[in-house]
């Protein structure tokens, strides 16, 4: 199987909006399961609904990849399923290395579908002199020290970052300076990379923040319910667009 490195998935070329390519996944998950139970065909409105999605927004998402469906039988299962993964760039293979092995490395290591999606984790990385050989998930822990090696050996063009903050930007400066080009960090801090290298954030404790933002205005609409006076605008406590706080809570 081809290596991801050097690869620019077609999804730029083509001009796909960043929306459409950030529902892709969703798609392919709806029709993975699919396509285990062995359904040959599915509606539009039925994927919409399994992905969690307006159907005129799969409709219009799923032209960008050339695919219209059939009227009257809807999409083929099994051929959209190539055609998102080839788009996604997960009919090659994609070596991926972790660094930083404590609690969250691990348990990424630990976790199984990567794998299955066409991510092979090439190595498990630490500063940690201690960790060094340790086993996780089938795999030694390599020391930080050895990271150029690894990555240059292992074509590896995707770095997932899982060490504490302030070790986060020496990281990624060096899995960049080693050839990395893609970046996903877990460590709650902002990344400066040069042009042509792309990072993703992934944070918990913000999709926990805007949850609780939905939460605090369900209770609010709750009492609003209950008074007949129609609900007076609070201006010191919202912002420019009205009804959204100015300032979310850290
Ligand atoms: N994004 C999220 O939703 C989310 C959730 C949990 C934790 N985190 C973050 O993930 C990070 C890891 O959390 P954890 O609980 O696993 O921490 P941890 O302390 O258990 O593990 C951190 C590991 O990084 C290693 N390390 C430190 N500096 C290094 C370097 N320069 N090179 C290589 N390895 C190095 C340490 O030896 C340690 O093994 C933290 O930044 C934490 O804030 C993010």
């Amino acid at each position: 199987m081809a290596t991801g490195r050097n690869h620019r998935p077609a999804t730029r070329s083509r001009g796909i909006p960043e929306a459409t390519v950030a529902r892709l996944p969703l798609y392919l998950r709806a029709l993975t399961s699919l396509s285990e139970r062995s359904v040959p065909t599915v509606s539009s409105e039925e994927l919409a609904a399994a992905a969690g999605v307006n159907s005129a927004k799969l409709r219009k998402d799923f032209s960008y990849l050339g695919s219209y469906g059939t009227r009257g039988v809807g999409y083929d299962v099994e051929y959209l399923v190539y055609q998102i993964s080839r788009e996604l760039g997960l009919t090659q293979d994609w070596p991926v290395v972790i660094v930083g092995m404590g609690n969250l490395g691990a348990a990424l290591a630990n976790y199984g579908g990567f794998a299955s999606r066409g991510f092979r984790i090439a190595a498990l990385i630490d500063a940690d002199a201690s960790l060094a050989g340790k086993l996780i998930a089938g795999l030694p822990v390599r020391h930080a020290e050895e990271l150029e090696e690894i990555v240059d050996d292992n074509q590896v063009s995707i770095g997932v970052i899982t060490t504490p903050a302030g070790a986060a930007q020496e990281v990624c400066d060096r899995l960049v300076g080693a050839g990395v080009t893609s970046i996903l960090n877990f460590a709650p801090t902002v990344l400066t990379v040069p042009d042509g290298v792309d990072v993703r954030k992934v944070d918990l404790s913000i999709e926990l923040q805007i949850l609780a933002f939905h939460e605090q205005r369900k209770a609010g609409e709750e009492f609003d319910d209950t008074v007949t006076a129609p609900p007076k605008r609070q201006p010191t406590s919202t912002g420019p667009d009205g009804d959204l706080p100015a300032v979310m809570p850290a």
